[in-house]
């Protein structure tokens, strides 16, 4: 039988409560105004296709999960899969976080900012487009609330190593970048995201840091 397409998949499912553009969002980015709760609120920046928003908001029922994908397509079936798991905690952006990182979203408000395989731009004069740059490392830093986590995994070493340098430079109260162990994986579903699935089994080695930010 023929698969049926995302753009087929998605026609059929509102996605009105799933997925915003930056235009209609609320001025400012909180629990509150997203999701009409006080419950802790995790980004994700950089969702691509949204496995990590469809599985940690299923697993963290009490937190509230933003995407923020750039590419409106990926947006659209990131938000798809949200909408068709009736996942009332969890919905997308389509638009670039830099911005709303540094204008929308408050000092101290979230629980958790999470980058996974951001796009490595592997061209020397390409790597300032890189999203993990000093002015998002240190915005990301400031909305955090004291002990909220970043969580940053890419299989780009130098990529993983100049994020680390440059955090320990602009952000120092991140504090010290603590190592992630991921678990086994026995099915699809238990990577954290698409682009983690694909290098485990291509045995590529990924590189995974946490942060939590002090006080
Ligand atoms: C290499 S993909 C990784 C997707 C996903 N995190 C994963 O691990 O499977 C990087 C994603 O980041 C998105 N992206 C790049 N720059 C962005 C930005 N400034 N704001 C939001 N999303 C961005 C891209 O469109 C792409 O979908």
């Amino acid at each position: 039988m023929p698969r049926r397409s995302l753009r087929s998949l998605r026609a059929a499912l509102p996605l009105d409560r799933y997925l915003s553009t930056v235009e209609e969002l609320p001025p400012l980015l909180t629990s509150s105004s997203l999701f009409n709760n006080d419950a802790p609120l995790e980004i994700e920046v950089g969702s691509g296709k949204g496995l990590f928003m469809q599985t940690a908001s299923a697993a963290e029922p009490d937190h509230n999960f933003l995407g923020i994908e750039i590419a409106h397509k990926y947006a659209a079936s990131a938000a798809a899969r949200l909408a068709r798991n009736e996942q009332s905690n969890a919905r997308m952006v389509a638009g670039d976080a830099e911005p709303l990182f540094q204008a929308k979203i408050p000092e101290g408000s979230l629980e958790a900012v999470h980058v996974y395989f951001p796009d490595p731009w592997w061209k020397t004069r390409h790597k300032g487009r890189r999203v993990l740059n000093e002015a998002f490392i240190e915005n990301a830093t400031r909305c955090l609330r004291i002990g909220g986590r970043f969580h940053f995994w890419t299989d780009v070493l130098d990529y993983f190593e100049s994020t680390i340098e440059k955090a320990a430079l602009v952000a120092p109260n991140l504090g010290p970048p603590i190592p992630e162990i991921a678990p086994a994986a026995e099915h699809d579903l238990d990577y954290r995201t698409h682009f983690e699935r694909r290098s485990r089994k291509h045995r590529i080695p990924v590189y995974r840091v946490c942060y939590r930010k002090q006080a």
